[in-house]
This record gives C-alpha cells, sequence and structure tokens, in this order.
C-alpha cells in the first residue's frame, strides 16, 4: 500500500541556516527536554486530559508506545501511522484521520504529562510519585469545576494552525480508545505569553502585555535552576522533565470592559499601551516598586498582580508561562465565556506556583474580575531521546 510514501502530508521543511525559521517549519521531536516547553510559544492550543480506561499496566506502556511513534511522525508534518488516511486497507479504519491532509507541520509540538491519580494503586506507580507533583491545596476565591479538572495523563499540542493541533490530539485520542478516554480538553489561541526573547510580547484579552517578565529559553541558568527536575530533586526518572499547572481562569470581561484606564493599570501595575512598569517608560524597563508618585503613594500598588507575583514577593520562585486566549462562546446571559488558559512549567510546585497563586489568591486587585474554574497538574518526563526510546520509559521502562 505505499506505506510511508503515502503517509507524508506535504514535504516538511528542514529548518536550516539558509532560510528564516517560518511558522510551517517542524521543530525536532528528539531531545533531552520534550519540545513544548520552551519551545517558542506557537500561536494555537488544543490541551486534552484523559483518563486511563485499561487497568493493565501493560496496555498502557504499549499505549505510550504507539503514542510516542505518531508523536514522533505528527510534529514533522507526517500522518499519524505509515498508511495514512486514504493509503490502507480499504475494509479497515484510516490510521489517519485526514483533516491535516497537504498541511504542514505548521510547528507542532505534542508534550505529555502525567497527573498525580496515575500513581495510585492501579499501576503500581505509587513508589515514584515525585514529591515535586504535590497535590495543590484549595486556594482562596477558587471554584473548580471537577468535570474539567485533573486528569491521569495530559497531552498539550501547540502549533501555528489549529487544524493541526485539533488533529494530532484527535488522532492520539482515537489510538488510545479502550486504554483512555478524554476527561476534558481545551482550546485557546492568542498565545499569552513569550517564551523566547526573539518573540514580541503578545496581549491577553484584557488587552495588556503578557509575558514581558516570563522566563525564556535564552535564561540558561535560570532554567537549569527552576525549570528543569534533575536527579538530585529525588525522582530521578524525571530529570530533565518539568512540572505543569494548568488554570482556566474565566475573565469578568463585561465588567472590565467598563473599569477606567487608570483602575485597569494599577490591576498590573503595567500601563496599556507599551507594557512598561508603572513610572517607567520602557516595557522592559526593571519595576521600581519603591518608587512613589508625587503624591507619596507607589506607583505600583502594593495589591498589584506584579508586585505580589514578583519573584521578590516569595523567594525568587519563577514559573515558565506559556498560556493561552480562550473564547468558549457565550454563556446564555449575554456575557462571553472566556479568559486565560494559564499553564506554567516549572521545578517544583512546592516552591513556585502554590506560593505565587497564594499570594495572589488572597491580595491581587484581579481577584474582582477573574474566577479559576479549573486545575491540572502533571509530572512531564524527560524527552524522548530517539526512535527506541518512547514517553515515559525512565518511570515504566
Ligand atoms: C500563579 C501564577 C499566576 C497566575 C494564576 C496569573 C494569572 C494572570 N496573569 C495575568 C496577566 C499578567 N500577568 C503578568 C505577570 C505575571 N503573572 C505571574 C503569575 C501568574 N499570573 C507572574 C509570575 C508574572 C510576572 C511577575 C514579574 O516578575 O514581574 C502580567 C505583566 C506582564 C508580564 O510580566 O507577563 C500580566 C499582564 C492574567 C490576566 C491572569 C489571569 C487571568
Ligand atoms: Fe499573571
Amino acid at each position: 500500500a505505499g506505506a510511508g510514501a503515502l503517509a507524508t502530508r506535504s514535504t516538511p521543511q528542514q529548518p536550516t541556516t539558509a532560510h528564516a525559521p517560518s511558522p510551517s517549519d517542524p521543530f525536532p521531536f528528539y531531545g533531552p527536554h520534550q519540545a513544548g516547553i520552551v519551545t517558542p510559544a506557537q500561536d494555537r492550543l488544543h490541551f486534552v486530559a484523559f483518563d486511563v480506561t485499561t487497568t493493565k499496566k501493560a496496555e498502557l506502556v504499549s499505549l505510550l508506545q504507539e503514542w510516542t511513534a505518531a508523536a514522533a511522525r505528527l510534529t514533522q508534518g507526517k500522518e499519524a501511522g505509515s498508511f495514512g488516511a486514504a493509503g490502507g486497507d480499504p475494509e479497515a479504519a484510516p490510521d489517519d484521520t485526514g483533516e491535516a491532509l497537504g498541511l504542514p507541520a505548521s510547528g507542532l509540538t505534542l508534550t505529555i504529562g502525567f497527573g498525580p491519580t496515575l500513581f495510585d494503586d492501579r499501576f503500581g506507580l505509587a513508589a515514584q510519585r515525585p514529591a515535586a507533583l504535590a497535590d495543590l491545596p484549595k486556594f482562596p476565591g477558587e471554584r473548580l469545576i471537577p468535570e474539567i479538572s485533573g486528569g491521569d495523563i495530559c497531552v498539550q499540542a501547540c502549533a501555528h494552525d489549529p487544524q493541526v493541533a485539533v488533529h494530532a490530539i484527535r488522532n492520539l485520542a482515537r489510538i488510545g480508545f479502550g486504554r483512555v478516554s478524554v476527561r476534558w480538553s481545551q482550546l485557546g489561541f492568542g498565545r499569552t505569553s513569550s517564551t523566547s526573547r526573539a518573540q514580541a510580547t503578545p496581549r491577553n484579552l484584557m488587552g495588556f502585555k503578557d509575558g514581558t517578565a516570563n522566563m525564556k529559553l535564552e535564561d540558561t541558568e535560570l532554567l537549569r535552576d527552576q525549570l528543569w527536575a534533575a536527579e538530585q530533586d529525588g525522582s530521578a526518572w524525571m530529570a530533565g522533565g518539568s512540572y505543569l499547572v494548568t488554570r482556566k481562569i474565566r475573565m469578568n470581561i463585561e465588567t472590565w470592559d467598563r473599569a477606567s484606564l487608570r483602575e485597569q493599570e494599577d490591576i498590573f501595575g503595567r500601563d496599556k499601551g507599551e507594557g512598561a512598569p508603572l513610572g517607567k517608560k520602557q516595557e522592559f524597563d526593571a519595576v521600581d516598586f519603591a518608587a512613589r508618585r508625587p503624591d507619596g503613594q507607589p506607583y505600583i500598588a502594593e495589591k498589584s498582580h506584579v508586585r505580589l507575583a514578583h519573584p521578590s514577593a516569595h523567594g525568587n520562585a519563577h514559573l515558565l508561562r506559556r498560556g493561552y486566549n480562550y473564547v468558549d462562546g457565550s454563556d446564555g446571559l449575554g456575557r462571553l465565556d472566556a479568559g486565560l488558559f494559564f499553564i506554567a512549567y516549572q521545578r517544583d510546585v512546592r516552591k513556585q506556583f502554590v506560593p505565587i497563586q497564594m499570594g495572589l489568591a488572597k491580595n491581587d486587585l484581579l481577584n474582582e474580575y477573574i474566577q479559576h474554574v479549573s486545575s491540572g497538574l502533571f509530572a512531564c518526563p524527560p524527552g524522548v531521546q530517539d526512535a527506541g526510546d518512547y514517553w515515559g520509559r525512565s518511570l515504566f521502562g
């Protein structure tokens, strides 16, 4: 059936030094870290959380192996299986669903993570649960919806084309039939962070530049200290991996849109046009929390978002933020169902997300305009080394 030849969606353009990176290009799948973490954030997201339905560890491992093989192909702009959407046995279901035929790799990355529930007594993994994958506490004010929270396994698909991201998740769900079921999934658009200094800072749905003070892929030492898990952290299988927190944060968009510009800027502590810290001129000017206005008040309010989230507020904790805007239509009451699908990677949630979010949940002026409605926590293992390796081998192998 012409396996292989038929199953190439379009000729993938290998990035070379001869041409500038294009949104069509593939990112390498193999490497010490999973792609999709420090990879310059793409424009689109399809994030999925699965429940594992098989009770057999061997079936789970073979699923991870099949997923890895499919992910290695999909991220390079190929079809999910070697026969493809139209090249296989006419009596069998195709091994690719077909909606990405003709589309390039579009910068697709697929990043897997394992939730705390995977380490219960089903698969004998309890002793392998990393201490850094500590259950999140209940934060003041959150109203989490269980049906769109948690999950045994997550896959984050990021791409420059939403059809490519959705196609990838759909095919992984198809391959997983009978072994996993989709618990929840979320589409996102308009990245709300930069993860490289080569990227311009995008804007969130509140209209503010978001990602200015983010950790960036160029911050090698900071990433080593604050992003990547290491062997000495206690779970050797996670060395080179990272811990992921997702929070779906609904915005009260209509109320926000009636707030004055001054109030909006005071809430964040940055100006809306340039994104500069209040009292400064340029986006990347250093924040000065001691600076005062002529009336004696601090330029950056005590309960502003950037003051409370700043590393100086909680023992120099940083996050690699990688979130997306979302609009899930409207809520039937004339309001947009919209907000931020917050994604953050870090080395230890106990030292990073938890203290930062606790400070925000208690005091952030932004809380009047937002509501946390879903939460996810996942251990994302190190990267896949080569075609003989698979997602999670260090845990299961
Ligand atoms: C627990 C972590 C955080 C949550 C949840 C969060 C929600 C959230 N943030 C914005 C918009 C902005 N955040 C900005 C900065 C910023 N936010 C966090 C953490 C969380 N935000 C951090 C660590 C930082 C950096 C602080 C610093 O070091 O200065 C900014 C300013 C621009 C920037 O630096 O990115 C904006 C704007 C929204 C809208 C939101 C929930 C809906
Ligand atoms: Fe923030």
